[in-house]
């Protein structure tokens, strides 16, 4: 079976977690640095995440799954896949040219939209995402992360309203 074990001895197995002096999204400074880019990258990662977050929603009615670049599209992408849900992708910034699009894929008025996330530190980057979603007349209704590194990330959604919930907080893999 699938189980949040099972990810969690994946990631360590494959060396996920670095040790070293890294600056992080946010400018903020670590002492440790999780590769999710790494993990996202491997089949086998990358699709016991879906099928954890694809079990986690079975109950629910969703009408889109959506990442924001670059980390989550892949995980968004393997949701999807597993869930058969629509998907969305959101940029990090529109693009000036051509459809000038910020989210791509069909997002309707009324939509209810579960947002993914491979990693939160702050949160701030999936919180973009989201507001950009209910700008776009989407409702969303859930939000997943991979690991959560438990720097102000849940914190930061409940003044937000929406609860973030990780499959993995960091101090689990210690
Ligand atoms: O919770 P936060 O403080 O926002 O930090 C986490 C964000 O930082 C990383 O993305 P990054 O900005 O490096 O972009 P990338 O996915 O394009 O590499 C990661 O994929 C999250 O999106
Ligand atoms: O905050 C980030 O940018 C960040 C932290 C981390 O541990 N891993 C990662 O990919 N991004």
């Amino acid at each position: 079976m699938i189980t949040k074990e099972y990810l969690i001895n994946l990631l360590k197995e494959n060396g996920v977690f670095l040790k070293g002096d890294f600056t992080l999204s946010s400018g903020k400074k670590s002492d440790y640095y999780i590769n999710m880019k790494k993990a996202i990258t491997d089949p086998e990662i990358l699709s016991t995440i879906a099928k954890l977050i694809t079990k986690s929603i079975s109950e629910d009615n969703i009408d889109k799954v959506a990442g924001p670049a670059l980390g989550a599209v892949p995980i968004a992408t393997a949701v999807s896949l597993e869930s058969e849900i629509p998907l969305l992708m959101i940029r990090k910034e529109k693009k000036g040219y051509g459809t000038s699009k910020l989210i791509e894929g069909e997002l309707n008025e009324g939509d209810d939209v579960i947002v993914v996330e491979d990693v939160t530190t702050t949160g701030g980057s999936l919180l973009k995402a989201i507001k950009a979603i209910q700008d776009n007349g989407g409702s969303v209704k859930r939000a997943f992360v991979v690991v959560d590194r438990q720097e102000g990330a849940i914190e930061a959604f409940d003044s937000e309203g929406v609860k973030l919930e990780p499959l993995i907080t960091v101090d689990e893999f210690f």
